[in-house]
């Protein structure tokens, strides 16, 4: 069980409010925020004598004046918040950050950052692949995986996959829970490979300029990693297989529409989002009853609350965030000024109400490697209970037989798991290798290796191979040769050996076997030829031009 964190973050006065000689109403104090009452607010005119309201949270940030000595920088905010998010993940507990505020209140900046200042998701991506090549060093392995999208007018968008129109539809599964169906996931391998994908899926998200802020997110946008580690416990070297989820979440902004100006496309885009953001709401306080009843449960006040998760597409995604298997921080973004007091209230009453949501996070560990742990403890039992027994010699027995046949089954299985993931590190190793990288409807070979790509003889296939030319010497024949040549090719006039190419150094040869016909571009071929990277299409073909032929790039 653990609640869900809270942290609240006010900005500085943007170029709107100092024009109005916004007056400052928040103030903090450790983990204390508090917000002065406006003269004249609704607060006020209830009667209310109140001059301020105060708020605890897990953190408060006071990032109002960067001149201040107090001003939490964006570095704070990740080592309070974002070094969690990545202890989790290598724990394989699912997490989740989410921003929530009034447009124009600093969630994209708390977030993404800017280049020279970057928020929450760079800098939890950067330090998870430090970690990663830590851990590497000590024998463990990873597999990392992106997804972006977009919740725009309550209709999901994929923000990698290129397809910029279609949206998708989100389903449940049984077990795992809500998905959307067709969402591209993307390999990451490095840093780099990261920033290219957050990179495009920001290009690709849909903002407008609002009068309150210049860039205002008009979607909700959902970040997601989704993590295995696998290695051997360091104590008994038992197999360990974890998989993490983490999403991290920009939310458009809460809005009222006079406050924002919005008419039109953007009054139809904010009665969405406040859609989304409403049903967000229910479910926070909702979520948040029901762990209050569960304190002060007795027997018969024992009532099931309903959870309107299915009424927005943006709760029914985050369902295992709000309240099920995740470990969950929300940042309520504020302004500092007496301008938006409405919307600042309404934002931390709302953070207040979230503190009460209990998640019930749990490691999601592979289940073969569970059973192998569960056997493992069996056995232990077992060997003590034969290295203490004073029983008769037949129950002993029993006892033996027992203890060896789950032996048996551990080492069985223990091999399994060693070969999957074995195999599944050789083609994350060969795919990086190749430099194979989505990008857009393409695949970019951004590798350093020299390539052989074969474009089939058969002019209505589709098949494109590519081959990694190794250092020394790659046999290019037929399938009739003896043993079976490094590169096969079929068509009309490719001899058993055709040629041989040769890697030293970074210099490749092309040797055409004796009687081959091998082209060179236009040059048919009858000795040696160095091949130039890029320029140089090596042409095998004989009598034919729809005969195979390998580009070396
Ligand atoms: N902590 C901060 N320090 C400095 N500048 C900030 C801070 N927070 C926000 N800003 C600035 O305030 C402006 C609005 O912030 P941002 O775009 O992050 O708001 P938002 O809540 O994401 O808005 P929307 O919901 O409209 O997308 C930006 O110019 C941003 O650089």
């Amino acid at each position: 069980m653990a609640s869900v964190k809270v942290a609240v973050r006010v900005r500085p006065f943007n170029q709107r409010e100092k024009d109005m000689n916004a007056k400052l109403i928040v103030q903090m104090d450790g983990k204390k925020t508090r917000l002065l009452t406006v003269k004249n607010s609704k607060e006020q005119n209830d009667g209310s004598r109140e001059k301020y309201k105060d708020f605890t949270f897990d953190h408060s940030y006071w990032s109002f004046d960067h001149g201040d000595s107090h001003y939490a920088s964006q570095e704070q905010v990740f080592s309070d918040l974002g070094v969690d998010v990545i202890d989790s993940a290598f724990e394989g507990y699912n997490a989740c950050v989410f921003a929530y505020g009034q447009t124009g209140s600093g969630k994209t900046f708390t977030m993404m950052g800017s280049p020279e200042c970057q928020g929450l998701i760079p800098r939890i991506c950067r330090q998870l692949f430090s970690r990663m090549a830590a851990g590497k060093e000590s024998g463990s392995s990873y597999r990392t995986e992106v997804s972006y999208l977009e919740i725009y007018n309550e209709r999901v968008k994929d923000l990698l996959s290129g397809d910029s129109g279609h949206s998708l539809r989100v389903r449940e599964h049984p077990k795992l829970g809500p998905y959307v169906q067709d969402l591209s996931r993307h390999l990451v391998s490095d840093y780099d490979d990261i920033q290219e994908c957050m990179q495009r899926g920001n290009q690709q998200r849909t903002t407008a300029s609002t009068q309150m802020n210049d860039v205002s997110s008009r979607s909700h946008a959902i970040f997601t990693l989704t993590f295995v580690r696998a290695g051997y416990t360091r104590h008994n070297n038992l197999p360990s297989e974890t998989l993490s989820k983490v999403h991290l979440v920009d939310l458009a902004g809460s809005e009222r529409a006079d406050a924002t100006g919005a008419t039109g496309q953007r009054l139809v885009e904010g009665a969405h989002i406040n859609k989304s953001l409403v049903t967000l709401g229910s479910v926070i306080s909702a979520l948040a009853d029901s762990s209050q009843q569960a304190d002060n449960r007795t027997p018969k006040g024992k009532k099931n609350v309903f959870i309107p998760y299915r009424d927005s597409v943006l709760t029914w995604l985050l369902k295992d965030s709000l309240g099920g298997n995740s470990k969950t921080i929300m940042i309520a973004a504020i302004s500092p000024a007496d301008c938006n007091y409405g919307e600042t209230l309404s934002t931390l009453r709302y953070a207040n109400r979230a503190k009460n949501i209990i998640n019930k996070p749990t490691i999601n560990e592979d289940p073969n490697v569970k059973l192998i742990r569960e056997l493992r403890d069996e056995i232990d039992k077992l060997r003590a209970q034969i290295a203490h027994n004073t029983n008769p010699v037949e129950a002993e027995a029993g006892v033996l037989a027992t203890l060896q046949r789950k032996e048996a089954q551990e080492k069985v299985l223990t091999e399994k798991w060693t070969e999957k993931w074995r195999e599944t590190q050789q083609i994350l190793q060969e795919q990086k290798a190749l430099g194979l990288r989505k990008s857009g409807l393409g695949v970019v070979l951004d590798s350093d290796m020299p390539h052989l790509v074969g474009i089939d003889d058969n002019l209505l296939s589709t098949g494109v191979t590519l081959y990694h030319l190794k250092e020394g010497e790659t046999v290019i024949g037929s399938a009739e040769l003896e043993p079976t040549p490094d590169i096969v090719l079929s068509g009309a006039g490719v001899l058993p050996l055709h040629c041989r190419v040769v890697l030293r150094e970074g210099v490749a040869t092309l040797l055409p076997a004796p009687g081959a016909h091998c082209w060179l571009n236009t040059v048919l071929l009858d000795a040696p030829a160095k091949l130039s990277q890029g320029e140089c299409t090596t042409r095998l073909h004989t009598t034919h031009p729809s005969s195979p032929h390998l580009t070396y790039v």
